[in-house]
């Protein structure tokens, strides 16, 4: 165990520690629990990372901010640690620094991969990110086995199922404790609503449910808060518009990757959720996860309590149009496809 340095000024207490070397820094052994969360970043020196971990960093709920990445993590640490938040923050960099890392994490967030470009779709990305997935998701079921993992990297139909396969070979799976972040898809929605009706954006509520791909993205209009009607033309056109949003700003970006800062404020707004859940202030998100919410498919997004275990309930995707059902029976045969590819990836590797 090396520390690196601690960082601390005249009159203040010491408030960030941060690790920049190469053995990385293994601060306790205990679990830190919900009295004092670690929340571990893997992939926090990328283009969602950054920001997330700016947001992490200033989210009071968090008490160690752990950061990983395979290149440039001290420099993001060290930038990190002058924020004067009471966040700890200390940096881990390369594989033999992931298991100190994720330690005692209670809850770990994972945007690490790469990101699509024009043309692509997120399945394309499968090759390359399937991997750095499983490997993550070796080092979390021996390190930190009862940490909420909440996966960020695409295709989050498949590198879901990978990490849960992984876990299931480590005897370590726990269904309530991992989760494929559809955060963005509801706050994607909610603006788009209240941009169109002149609502308030802060006090829209918009459920998202299927998957986090193309027609698998479902946003239940229906079922919006406060009530709102749309006409068949609004609906079919802003139905699209969500579920195609992740292209739209691929596009807009042209070759230099996707969402990033709207997927930043999505993540930690899921992380600052898990983490309440665990302080026992259950709250209700949308997220990917194994559920029985409909027939015939293993994983699916909906509403779900969370709480100090994870997932508590599974609400299910509650009344639905015609229209939304139509979308609900069309994303099952897809989300089957991209989950057999996850799981049929680590069966066959
Ligand atoms: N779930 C969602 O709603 C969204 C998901 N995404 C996905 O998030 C992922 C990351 O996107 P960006 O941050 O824009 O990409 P990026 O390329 O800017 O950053 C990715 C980071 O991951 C790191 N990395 C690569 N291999 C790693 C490994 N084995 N361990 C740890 N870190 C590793 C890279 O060094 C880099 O810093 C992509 O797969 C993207 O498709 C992006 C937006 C929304
Ligand atoms: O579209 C992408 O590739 C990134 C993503 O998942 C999103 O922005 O929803």
């Amino acid at each position: 165990m090396v520390l690196f340095s601690v960082v601390e000024t005249m009159s203040l207490p010491a408030k960030s520690l941060v690790s920049a070397s190469s053995n990385g820094i293994r601060l306790a052994s205990y679990r830190y629990s919900s009295q004092a969360p670690k929340v571990a970043l893997l992939g926090a020196a990328g283009g969602i990372g950054q920001p997330l971990g700016l947001l992490l960093k200033q989210d009071p709920l968090v008490a160690h901010l752990s950061l990983y990445d395979v290149v440039n993590t001290p420099g993001v640490a060290a930038d990190l640690s002058h924020i004067d938040s009471n966040a700890k923050v200390t940096a881990h960099t390369g594989q033999a620094e992931l298991f100190a890392a994720v330690e005692n994490a209670d809850v770990i967030v994972i945007p690490a991969g790469v990101p699509r470009k024009p043309g692509m779709t997120r399945d394309d990305l499968f090759n390359t990110n399937a991997g750095i997935v499983r490997d993550l998701a070796a080092v979390i079921a021996k390190a930190a086995p009862k940490a909420l993992i909440a996966i960020i990297t695409n295709p989050v139909n498949s590198t879901v199922p990978i990490a849960s396969e992984v876990l299931k070979k480590a005897g370590v799976y726990d269904p309530k404790r991992v989760f494929g972040v559809t955060t963005l898809d509801v706050v994607r929605s909610q603006a788009f609503v209240a941009e169109l009706k002149g609502h308030d954006a802060t006090k829209t509520i918009v459920p998202v449910v299927g998957g986090h791909a193309g027609i698998t993205i479902i946003p239940l209009l229906s079922q919006v808060t406060p009530a709102t009607t749309f006409t068949e033309a609004e609906i079919s056109k802003l139905t699209p518009r969500i579920q195609d949003a992740g292209t739209e700003v691929v596009n807009a970006k042209a070759g230099a990757g996707s969402a990033t800062l709207s997927m930043a404020l999505a993540g930690a707004k899921f992380a600052n959720a898990l983490i309440r859940g665990l302080k026992g202030q259950k709250n209700v998100q949308c997220a990917y996860v194994a559920s029985n919410a409909v027939n015939g498919v293993e994983y699916f997004s909906t509403p779900l309590e969370l709480g100090p275990n994870g997932v508590e309930k599974i609400l299910g995707v509650g009344k639905v149009s015609a229209f939304e059902q139509k979308l609900i029976d069309a994303s099952v045969p897809e989300l089957n496809k991209n989950i057999a590819k996850g799981v049929s990836f680590v069966k066959g590797n």
